[in-house]
């Protein structure tokens, strides 16, 4: 991967149900995120914020079990164009969310451009919930699902790729709020999951020299990592906080062994929400991993 960025805001907050997500983008690039790249030697361009529609009060909880699913479609189909557009040009797309929802479009976009993509779901939750098992109707804890073929069609068909990840290309780190059918669906599936039970039992370096080794047989790695994969001390600023995360050093050690394994080839930072947060915490943690991603060292 070469040194140029391209940086994507999607201010979207309808995959859930708390407001102010939409704003994330706004406080990451506040927080210094440009500015703290560019230190690093690279050359980024700001695509600015993608325009999502907002439902009208009619169309609101159409559907119960998915939520907003008309927007959130097409904030991602138009997502999906511009990552596909910014591989196009050789640079490495970086996208800042907005919930979790948006993932479906950033790897739609990606994974045309990969045989094998592999993809690091850094979360608290699994995201692999469909509408049939969703205890919510919130899209954004189905993107994982979707992104794999499970799910509604118009999530699992979009942007005409399905699946956009095979379910032996995944790693989820962080996990400790699987939902029941979440939990099914991992074992059927067998998808490589560390939650925090092995993270505390193995050490965070292990558990990532147990990612790369994993994963060093795909053409291109997306990373995806959701905030609330974080210890709410260190990331406050989260719509579904859950104690008991990862620690700022641990957030730290793994975006600096992955900037050392040069697998990753397109990133996304989502879950970040202003209102909630103290004093943009939550989004300057976002740009101090952003930081160690892409290859700022201590000394
Ligand atoms: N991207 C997230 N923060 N997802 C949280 C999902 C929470 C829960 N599993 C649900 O389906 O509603
Ligand atoms: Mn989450
Ligand atoms: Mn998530």
């Amino acid at each position: 991967m070469g040194k140029e960025i391209s940086v994507i805001g999607v201010p979207l907050d309808l995959g859930q149900t708390r407001r102010g997500v939409d704003m994330g983008p706004s406080a990451i690039r506040y927080a210094g995120m440009i500015e703290r790249l560019e230190m690093i030697g690279y050359d980024v361009e700001d695509l600015g914020d993608l325009r999502v529609e907002r439902p009208h009060r009619s169309e609101l909880d159409e559907n119960p079990k998915l939520k907003n699913l008309k927007q959130i479609v097409t904030a991602c189909t138009e997502l999906a164009t511009k990552v596909d557009n910014v591989l196009e040009r050789k640079r490495i797309p970086v996208v800042l969310g907005g919930d979790h929802s948006i993932a479906i479009g950033t790897l739609a976009g990606v994974t045309k451009h990969y045989n094998n993509l592999g993809v690091i779901w850094f979360d608290a939750h699994g995201d692999l919930n469909t509408e049939e098992i969703t205890p919510s109707g919130n899209i954004h804890g189905m993107p994982l699902a979707a992104s794999l073929g499970y799910g509604h069609a118009v999530l699992t068909n979009l942007y005409g790729i399905c699946p956009k990840v095979k379910k032996e290309n995944i790693v989820i780190i962080g996990a400790r709020a699987l939902d029941d059918g979440e939990k099914e669906f991992i074992r059927k599936e067998g998808i490589k999951v560390f939650t925090m039970h092995e993270i505390d039992r193995l050490g965070m370096a292990a558990v990532m020299e147990e990612t790369i080794r994993y994963l060093s047989h795909a053409d291109g790695v997306h990373l995806s990592l959701d905030l609330d994969g974080l210890d709410p001390h260190d990331a406050p600023g989260v719509g579904t906080p859950v104690i008991g995360g990862l620690s700022y050093r641990e957030g730290h050690l793994a975006m600096e062994m992955l900037a050392e394994s040069g697998l990753i080839t397109s990133a996304e930072f989502v879950e970040v929400n202003p209102i909630l947060d103290e004093k943009n915490k939550t989004a300057i943690t976002a740009v101090a991993l952003m930081g160690s991603l892409f290859g700022e060292k201590l000394k």
